[in-house]
């Protein structure tokens, strides 16, 4: 069966998401990694997120990362003011409280945040142009009086994005075309990671104002980290039901944007998810999104 023909039998009524297991993600054996891009492409075309476990990222990674980003978020507003990213060139840097809204309806997500690019940890190391390119990109900023943050930030940071590249190749076999399809299209990668923190909204809620309003994303995908223990992400399925998307010890979430789902003609979908955190705590979460190099031609 073709994609297309495939794409017309989706059934995007999912009720859950689907976990996969990446332990053969470089498995020398072809049929093997088709195997897995089986699984990624049924996931692709009925849900457009799915669980990833065996990722390879260490829990100490993650764990530093996070434990960074609450001191990061606990300095005083004036700190994070000044380098908020209305006042950075290339966007990057702190966003406040209800500054964004993804939701048009939406009166502004109840989150403050933290996004920046590619960065080498020294200067020496080789890549270090990869920051230079592309409209986005430009010098991240950080906060001159927590420099734990910027390392742990990145230690995390060039962890998800090898495991993006690994996952390139299987989205190409996914889509029954050459594993090395993406190669020439992502090498200055343009992978923003934002780190979020969600007050905790209990009591009656504006309808307008939630976490992250409903949207899509809009690169190829996103590796998403959410903090155990708290439920608060939720995807729109065809029949306009909110399905839960729980934290899962040990696992990233990954969810397709609008230029994948475009560039293979929506037979790939881009899913409607938002956030509400009426956990009693508060939360934070990780995502990083994946695009391609910034003068890429989509065809479909
Ligand atoms: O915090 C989350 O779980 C999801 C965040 C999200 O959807 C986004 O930033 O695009
Ligand atoms: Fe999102």
């Amino acid at each position: 069966m073709s994609l297309v023909e495939a794409a017309g039998e989706a059934n995007q009524a999912f009720k859950d998401i689907p976990i996969i297991d990446l332990k053969d993600i470089v498995s020398p054996d072809a049929n093997v990694r088709k195997a897995l891009a089986e699984e990624v492409r049924q996931a692709c075309m009925n849900v457009g997120f799915f669980y990833v476990k065996n990722h390879g990222v260490e829990e100490e990674t993650v764990g530093k990362a996070l434990s960074s980003s609450k001191e990061f978020f606990a300095l005083p507003m004036d700190s994070k003011m000044e380098i908020e990213n209305k006042k950075t060139p290339s966007f990057k840097g702190y966003s406040p409280l209800l500054s964004g809204n993804n939701d048009p309806n939406g009166k502004g997500d109840l989150q403050e945040g933290f996004e920046f690019g590619w960065e080498a940890m020294k200067e020496t190391d080789s890549g270090k142009a990869q920051q230079d390119q592309g409209a986005l990109s430009g010098a991240n900023v950080w906060p001159s009086e927590l420099p734990a943050f910027r390392v742990a930030a990145l230690e995390y940071y060039h962890a998800v994005v090898n495991l993006g590249k690994l996952l390139f190749p299987i989205f190409a076999l996914a889509l029954d075309i050459d594993e090395g399809f993406f190669d020439d299209k992502t090498r200055n990668s343009a992978a923003l990671m934002r780190i979020i923190h969600y007050p905790d909204q209990t009591g009656p809620t504006d309808e307008g104002i939630i976490g992250i309003g409903a949207h899509t994303d809009w690169e190829c995908f996103t590796i998403l980290w959410q903090e155990p223990g708290i439920q608060a992400l939720q995807v729109l399925n065809a029949q306009k039901e909110w399905i839960d998307a729980p934290p899962i010890p040990g696992t990233f979430v990954v969810n397709l944007g609008d230029q994948l789902a475009r560039w293979t003609n929506d037979v790939f979908k881009s899913t409607v998810h938002r956030v509400i955190n009426k956990s009693g705590k508060r939360r934070y979460s990780i995502p990083l999104f994946f695009g391609t190099d910034y003068d890429v031609r989509l065809e479909v």
